[in-house]
């Protein structure tokens, strides 16, 4: 059987991935430039680093496809039942809940409020956007008055 490229399960003699190398931490895995533009070495721990930090991007383009997935559907009820696009009041419950995660996680909760809002921008324009499609003007966004959370802009 012949093993996937980077499994380091082929059968030659001949690991191919660093963490399968008999190295140390210390040990260097290929060259790229480094900041003078020489070649510099780059640790095998860095590209082992690299590696699960590709891995948690691509699980993230998954998740936020199916959160998008899941927003669209939204978008079509709210069509659908003539709701507004925004609604202030489930995204201030949204904020607080991602805020005292993030805290928890060890995560900076304003950093997780602002990435919050910049999903939550685009989904509403995608909603505003499907509501045209569907026939009309979107009703508009409020409830109105001093929800928490609101940006008055939209
Ligand atoms: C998805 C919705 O529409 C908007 C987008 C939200 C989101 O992306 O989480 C939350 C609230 C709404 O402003 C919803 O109302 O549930």
């Amino acid at each position: 059987m012949t093993a996937a490229p980077g499994t380091g399960t082929g059968s030659d003699d001949t690991p191919d991935t660093p963490d399968a190398s008999p190295q140390g931490d210390d040990a260097t895995e290929t060259q790229v430039p480094g900041a003078s533009g020489e070649a510099a070495e780059v640790p095998a721990e860095l590209l082992e680093i690299r590696r699960s930090i590709d891995n948690i991007d691509a699980a993230l383009v998954h998740l936020l496809a199916e959160r998008f997935n899941n927003t669209q559907r939204v978008g079509r009820l709210k069509a659908r039942h003539g709701l507004p696009p925004a609604d202030p009041a489930r995204e201030a419950l949204q904020i607080a809940r991602l805020r005292s995660l993030a805290a928890g996680a060890r995560l900076d909760p304003d950093f997780a409020e602002k990435f919050l809002q910049f999903l939550v921008e685009e989904v509403i324009r995608h909603h505003r956007a499907i509501a045209r499609e569907e026939g009309g003007a979107a009703p508009a966004d409020a409830p109105d008055g001093d929800t928490p959370g609101e940006d008055p802009s939209r």
